[in-house]
């Protein structure tokens, strides 16, 4: 059968990029979905942004909504202080599969602990699972319509404390209209808008950062 997107995208990577770089599997992947095949990385735009927001933070505790191939997740571990743990959670076991191996490749699986399962499941097991007691920084890049229920969900897990930064992609593309309004409207976010462009393309996107303020 026909390989998939994101195995055309692991090749490309085993192919080209440099193994124990992560800045050449993160070039070789924007390169790639650039010039040959579109896919759903938050991309070099919106990493750049992404990148500033994880090295102003340096978290101790992060977590990722949404692996997909692993772009975000090696662009954020690469920049983590030796010692912490990057948490990501991926749905689709085709999907995870790739990010493993891209991670591989990468050299920053020590730093990356990639569980499979709904994000709605394993939240409120993170404590149990990990030890977590609260994250400093959650990248929620999943499925749209979760953005909302699992932030809620921190909330009532208490994984949260005042002052954790949340970063959310593609709040105008595809949106997320519900989780805007919330963190923009309740006391207990302080939210900013990065404007941006969905990635490889001309289309408004942006990220939405917010402060939860306990
Ligand atoms: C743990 C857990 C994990 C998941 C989960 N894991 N991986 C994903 C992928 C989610 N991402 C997207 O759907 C997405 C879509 C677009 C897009 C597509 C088509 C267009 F035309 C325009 C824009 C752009 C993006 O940047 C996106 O991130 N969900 C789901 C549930 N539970
Ligand atoms: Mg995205």
């Amino acid at each position: 059968t026909r390989s998939t997107r994101p195995q055309r995208l692991l090749r490309a990577v085993q192919k080209k990029a440099i193994k124990g770089d992560p800045q050449s599997v993160i070039s070789t992947i924007d390169y790639f979905c650039r010039h040959s095949e579109w896919a759903m990385n938050v991309g070099d735009e919106k990493g750049v942004i992404l990148d500033s927001v994880v090295c102003e933070v340096s978290p101790s505790t992060a977590l990722e909504l949404g692996t997909y191939c692993g772009y975000s997740t090696v662009r954020i571990a690469r920049l983590l202080p030796p010692g912490t743990k990057l948490i990501t959670l991926e749905f689709n076991p085709d999907y995870a599969a790739v990010a493993r191996q891209i991670i591989e490749y990468s050299g920053l699986q020590d730093k990356i602990c990639l569980v499979e399962g709904a994000s709605g499941d394993l939240i409120p097991k993170m404590q149990e699972l990990f030890g977590i007691k609260t994250f400093d920084f959650v990248f929620l890049d999943h499925w749209k319509d979760r953005y909302l229920p699992d932030i809620k969900l921190l909330e009532e897990c208490q994984l949260l404390r005042k002052g954790s930064i949340l970063l959310a992609d593609n709040v105008i593309c595809p949106g997320t209209p519900d989780y805007l309004e919330y963190v923009r409207n309740s006391p207990r976010y302080e939210s900013k808008y990065f404007k941006s462009h969905l990635e490889y393309t001309k289309v408004e996107d942006g990220l939405e950062k917010s402060v939860f303020l306990g």
